[in-house]
């Protein structure tokens, strides 16, 4: 138990963020959300202390981590549509990196130096083999992975001009939903391949588009390492404990995803089997700035912070994710 130690999450009402902040409680941590609310949800904060404010705004988040004793900055906040950012790369570049450099700005001021990143697997690109290693060149096909390689960059440059500690998660798909139905995915709107094969077995959808059936795959649509949100938020308590144990500045990107790729045509299966509803499936032309597949290579997770994923089976994270969505289904309309 980590009794005493006080952790930021910034973007913590959001969906990755709420499991983590579940996870970092139950692990002992004392836990203050900073977000602006954008694209989370107040009722995803469990109770835990809230500031609401900008991830630009350096002065109030100079004042929060001195107010707050914060050990710790876990850094989720973030516009996160790769198929967005091809349209309006200004507004990824504006929030995802300068607004970051305010809030590594302000961890120097008030002399708080570990800090895990929100990064992803979509700073590797497209790149001819199975599975993607921490080591290979950063190659993203989106400004979406090109802003979260930015930040990298500024966190290894931190590491040696400022001693600032870091580890950067590369995600791949995050999925599912907390197994008790506390928090799950709220995005609005909502563009992620599970959550909209949901609503489409709900009803809520009249059909659901393949974008892209003519990659270089085997059943021509893009595979993705799909990994359970609640693993997700397990690998961050990890990743926290791992930078609190570190004395001297350093930067280090560790993949969490689980080794293995579901094609878009095998997760339309799978919701299909789960939810026992079948529904129209249109097959449409690619969206851009999505590259083929990705894969993780997982093992350096493993060897780093001990973690490894747990309950990232497809058909679990279906399961959970299914549950989560019709509970809400039957919950009164909400404004
Ligand atoms: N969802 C995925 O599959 C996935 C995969 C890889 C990486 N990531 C990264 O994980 C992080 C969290 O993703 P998520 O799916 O939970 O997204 P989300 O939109 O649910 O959560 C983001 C949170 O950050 C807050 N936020 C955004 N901009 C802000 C700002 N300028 N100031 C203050 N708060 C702000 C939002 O209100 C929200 O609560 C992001 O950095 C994303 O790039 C997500
Ligand atoms: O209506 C849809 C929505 C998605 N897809 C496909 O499903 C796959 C997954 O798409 P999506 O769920 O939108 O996720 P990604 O675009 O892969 O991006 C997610 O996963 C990345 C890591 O791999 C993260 O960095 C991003 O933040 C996160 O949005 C892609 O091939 C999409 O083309 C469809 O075919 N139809």
């Amino acid at each position: 138990m980590q009794d005493n130690k006080n952790i930021l999450v910034v973007g913590g009402a959001g969906f990755i963020g709420s499991h983590t902040t579940l996870a970092l409680r139950d692990a002992g941590y004392n836990v203050t959300i900073y977000d602006n609310f954008s694209t989370g949800h107040e009722d995803a904060c469990f109770g835990a202390s809230t500031i609401r404010g900008e991830l630009s705004d350096q002065a109030l988040l100079t004042q929060v981590l001195r107010d707050q004793d914060i050990d710790c900055v876990v850094h989720f906040a973030a516009l996160i549509e790769a198929g967005q950012s091809v349209i309006d790369p200004y507004a990824f570049f504006q929030n995802n990196v300068a607004a970051t450099l305010s809030l590594l700005k302000a961890m120097r001021a008030a002399d708080v130096s570990k800090l895990v990143f929100s990064s992803t697997a979509a700073v590797y690109g497209n790149q001819d083999r199975d599975l993607l290693s921490e080591d290979l060149p950063k190659l993203p096909v989106n400004p979406y992975g090109d802003s979260k390689l930015m930040v990298e960059t500024m966190l290894k440059t931190a590491a040696n001009a400022y001693g600032l500690t870091s580890i950067a998660l590369r995600y791949f798909n995050a999925a599912g939903a907390d197994p008790e139905g506390r928090t799950g995915e709220r995005h609005d709107p909502e563009t992620h391949l599970i959550p909209l094969l949901i609503q489409a077995a709900l009803g809520q959808r009249d059909k659901f588009m393949i974008f892209g059936t003519d990659y270089d795959t085997p059943d021509g649509t893009c595979i993705r390492d799909y990994i359970h949100v609640s693993d997700l938020a397990s690998g961050h308590v990890a990743a926290v404990e791992h930078v609190l144990g570190q004395t001297d500045g350093s930067f280090d990107g560790i993949n969490l995803g689980t080794g293995k790729g579901h094609s878009v045509r095998d997760v339309v299966d799978t919701v299909k089997r789960v939810s026992g509803r079948d529904f129209l499936v249109e097959e449409c032309p690619r969206r851009a700035g999505d590259p083929a597949k990705l894969v993780a290579d997982a093992r350096r997770a493993q060897g780093v912070l001990n973690w490894q994923a747990e309950r990232s089976d497809l058909e679990t994270i279906v399961e959970d994710a299914w549950r989560f969505f019709s509970a809400r289904a039957q919950l009164p309309a909400r404004n």
